[in-house]
């Protein structure tokens, strides 16, 4: 399910993963749950799961903002490069889970082009998150603790599925490897 109660990182009423990257995985955890409906908009279409164009241009987006929001845009774009693979791992897993159990599929097909709005808008919430954690991703002993907390909290918070986890680590696999130091 996409929904969420969580109001994102600056709000603390809701449920969010624990630890430094709590704001980080909650927002990486929202992008893998919108893939579920990437799914449903292409599941019995002819719009392939993957598109490199489409991919492209996120990839553009996430260089010019790096810039921007002063993260290192090498890092950034290995971050989302991640991200984009976990989605498609998402969109594979549902699509065999779909054909093989025609009674679970979505029974209406969200738009495609209001989704990417969506992922575009995360993209500058990703970034601001990689910026406001670059100092402990540059530590990796202590990027990798607070990793680890982060995925086992968010996981049983969002009760995600062995897909869905596993499409969690795959997204956060260089969170604590950036390319160089802030
Ligand atoms: C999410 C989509 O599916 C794939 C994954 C993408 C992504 O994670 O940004 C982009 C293009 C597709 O290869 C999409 O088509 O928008």
């Amino acid at each position: 399910t996409g929904t969420r109660t969580n109001a994102g990182p600056a709000g603390g009423t809701a449920a969010e993963p624990s630890g430094r990257l709590g704001p980080l995985t909650s927002l990486v955890i929202d992008r893998i749950l919108v893939s579920d409906d990437v799914a449903a908009s292409k599941f019995g279409t002819d719009s392939p799961i993957d598109d490199p164009v489409r991919e492209a241009q996120v990839l553009e987006q996430v260089r010019q903002q790096a810039d921007a929001t002063g993260v290192n845009s090498d890092a950034a774009v290995a971050f989302f490069q991640d991200q984009i693979t976990a989605s498609k791992e998402v969109q594979r897993g549902l699509f065999a889970r779909w054909t093989a159990h025609p009674e679970e599929a979505p029974t209406t097909r969200p738009d495609l082009g209001q989704i990417r709005t969506r992922l575009d808008r995360l993209t500058t919430s990703l970034l601001a998150e990689l910026k406001n954690t670059a100092h402990l991703r540059a530590q990796p002993v202590a990027c990798t603790v607070q990793l680890t907390l982060a995925d086992v909290t968010g996981a049983a918070l969002e009760r995600l599925d062995t897909l869905h986890r596993q499409a969690l680590r795959t997204a956060t696999d260089s969170v604590c490897h950036p390319t160089e130091t802030p």
